[in-house]
């Protein structure tokens, strides 16, 4: 990469590089959709008659979560030619994204919509409707060199290497990234719904870490990525063969693991708070791993903003307007420790 490497905090406490001198910080490239979330909540999805309708999708969860922190943020994706697709881009708009690569689709595809059952604060799920979905209808002769090259990270969501053309597009873009030192992030964002076999899902993962620069993902994701349940050091043993410099495990309620290739490993826990639903989580962590990795912070800091992030919209309705202003997660901290003190 192009960059400083800033160091933080004493020798000991190594932050990630990035290029400098970038119009964007981050470009997200995948699906942009709709969550429709159960308003009359604590109840079966059965017996839920009103959804509040919100942006979502995990990469454009992450674009919103990032602009929100301030950063300076792009997307590449694919919406349906109607209503559903204008309220998307609208609203990424509203919340500072830029979608000039945000694309309509001309033949027909609609948007994916996922309606979200909460039964009670650990018990929710995800029911998505995605047949023959608008984003994953974007082509790579879609991907656009100078934009690309214009960020300092291009983040990939898993599902975008579900099908073809959207999986062609997503390694074109890594390509011009790479071509122009453009840090690669990759978000596992396993959906089962969107592939044929996990073992379709293992052989594109695998390719796509090895890659990468930054790979995030739950323990259950990295199983899928190496077609068997293992461990994290085995896991970042067979990455830290290719280019991967930093690898990232999330273990829910857990907390979180983050292996760098100099050995070094790193961990937080998870902020105990008041949950309204489970969902969400995965996407608010990125925004404020990536939000504190690219203002030079150290990996532990990057790790405790992704979990107090978390932490706030697990206790929100959303998984995108929810999403924590950097003004929000300091004072979560600050009276979480002043709390935990006693
Ligand atoms: N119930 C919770 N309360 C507080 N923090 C949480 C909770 N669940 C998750 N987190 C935080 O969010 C991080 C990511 O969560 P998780 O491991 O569930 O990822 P994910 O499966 O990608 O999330 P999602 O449910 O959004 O798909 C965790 O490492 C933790 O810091
Ligand atoms: O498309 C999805 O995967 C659903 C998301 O939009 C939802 O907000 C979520 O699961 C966040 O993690």
């Amino acid at each position: 990469m192009d960059s400083e490497t800033r160091v933080k905090k004493g020798a000991l406490d190594v932050s990630i590089a990035f290029p400098a001198d970038r119009s964007f910080d981050v470009i997200a490239l995948g699906r942009a959709c709709i969550d429709l979330n159960a308003v009359d909540y604590n109840r079966p999805l059965e017996e839920t008659r009103t959804f509040a309708k919100y942006v979502g999708g995990s990469p454009a969860n992450i674009a919103i979560g990032t602009a929100r922190l301030g950063l300076r943020v792009g997307f590449i994706g694919k919406v349906s030619n109607d209503g559903m697709g204008k309220f998307v881009v609208s609203y990424l708009n509203q919340v500072g994204v830029d979608t000039s690569h945000l694309v309509f689709d001309q033949e027909g595809h609609k948007i994916g919509l996922a309606f979200t059952e909460i039964k009670s604060p650990t018990e929710c799920s995800i029911l998505l409707y995605r047949d023959e979905v608008a984003d994953l209808y974007i082509k790579p002769e879609e991907m656009d060199e100078n934009y690309i090259a214009s960020s300092k990270v291009l983040l990939i969501s898993g599902t975008a290497l579900a099908k073809s053309p959207s999986r062609e597009a997503a390694f074109r873009a890594v390509e011009l990234a790479r071509r122009n030192q453009v840090a690669v992030v990759f978000e596992l964002d396993y959906r089962a719904y969107s592939w044929r076999s996990p073992y379709e899902t293992e052989v594109y993962y695998r390719l796509l870490a090895r890659l990468s620069d930054i790979v995030i993902g739950t323990r259950e994701e990295f199983d899928i990525l190496e077609g068997r349940p293992g461990s994290d050091e085995a896991t970042v043993k067979a990455l830290f063969e290719f280019l991967p410099k930093l690898v990232v495990v999330k273990r829910g309620v857990q907390g979180s693991a983050a292996y760098h290739r100099d050995g070094r490993v790193y961990s937080a826990p998870a902020f105990h708070t008041q949950v309204l639903k489970t969902f969400g989580a995965g996407d608010a962590y990125a925004s404020g791993l990536l939000y504190a990795l690219l203002q030079g912070e150290d990996v532990e800091t990057a790790l405790t903003m992704g979990s107090a992030a978390a932490a706030l919209v697990v206790s929100r309705h959303s998984s995108s307007e929810a999403m924590p202003t950097k003004d929000e997660i300091d004072h979560f901290l600050q009276e979480y420790s002043e709390r935990s003190r006693g």
